[in-house]
């Protein structure tokens, strides 16, 4: 499967982070190019995974047998159709989207009846952490098991029965890390004004929110009665979390949740 060459067109966060965990996964770098319209992410991907890059979509495209489109959805159409009009070919090659809100039926007008997998990974793919949600239109079983494969050094995958679910993964996992960074952020400033340099309350709080992940993954228990574990009755939790709930923390969390799959479904409709 590792012959299988792959271009991404779109060479930011999220394709660093894929290519860095298929990279570390084992999979060969002279099988992976990254393309961008300017040069430094270029350069910066090629120092340090040693993969192959262009400034070209087209011949990127033309390298490539699997095309992993990468740029933000309002470039998608754009790109599609420059992939389109000037090299046609593409259209029998496997095509995986990280594109957050645009459905299958948009690149189906962009492209013809291609075979695609909607993938939506996180940032902590990097770190092998990641949680990918991947939808499949038209593909063989082969191409599903390689996708499969070209994720697998990102973490847990999870593939979708039905389209509408990558747009509550996008609410679960993809822009998830992103609430972690804020809480962190938020119990940052906190700490810092009781008297914590800031590295030190980074690193105090990043430390706690690891073992309480790597506690959650461990064990049979609930995070409800994980969070019973640490709430002594009478107790200082028993009070921060009384505060979190009388500041009504999840009816916040499923509307935030709520704006993300909005947002995902309004994108849809617009771009
Ligand atoms: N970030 C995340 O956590 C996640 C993002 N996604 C999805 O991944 C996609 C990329 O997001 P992200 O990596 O965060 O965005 P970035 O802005 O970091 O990366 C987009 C890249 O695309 C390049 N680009 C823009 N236009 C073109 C073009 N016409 N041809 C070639 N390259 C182009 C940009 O180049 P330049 O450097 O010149 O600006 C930039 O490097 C989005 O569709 C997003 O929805 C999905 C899951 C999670
Ligand atoms: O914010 C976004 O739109 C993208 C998709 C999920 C995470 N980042």
């Amino acid at each position: 499967m590792n012959d299988n060459r792959v271009a991404f067109i779109g060479a930011g966060n999220m394709a660093r982070c894929v290519i860095a965990a298929m990279v570390k996964a084992g999979y060969p770098a002279e099988n992976i190019l990254a393309a961008n319209r300017s040069e430094p992410k270029l350069t910066a991907l090629k120092a340090d995974f040693a993969i192959a890059t262009s400034l070209s979509n087209i011949e990127a495209a033309r390298w490539a047998d699997v095309i992993v489109l990468a740029v933000k959805p309002q470039m998608m159409q754009q790109v599609c159709e420059q992939l389109l009009a000037e090299a046609p070919e593409c259209q029998e090659k496997l095509f995986i989207t990280l594109a957050a809100g645009l459905p299958v039926a948009r690149y189906e007008q962009w492209l013809g009846d291609i075979r695609l997998v909607r993938a939506m990974p996180n940032t902590p793919a990097l770190v092998s952490l990641g949680v990918t949600g991947l939808f499949p239109s038209r593909c063989s079983n082969y191409e599903r098991a390689f996708v499969d494969h070209i994720f697998s050094g990102t973490g847990l995958r999870v593939w979708l029965e039905h389209e509408a679910q990558i747009n509550h993964i996008i609410a679960a996992t993809g822009s998830a890390p992103a609430y972690f960074f804020y809480f962190m952020q938020a119990m940052q400033q906190k700490a810092e004004q009781l008297g914590f340099s800031s590295s030190e309350a980074k690193a105090m709080i990043a430390q706690t929110a690891l073992g309480a992940a790597t506690m959650a993954l461990q064990s049979d228990h609930s995070f409800d009665e994980l969070r019973q574990q640490v709430t002594s009755k009478g107790g200082t939790t028993h009070e921060a979390i009384s505060s979190f709930s009388a500041a009504g923390l999840e009816q916040m969390v499923a509307a935030a949740m709520q704006a993300a799959i909005d947002r995902a479904e309004e994108m849809a409709k617009t771009l």
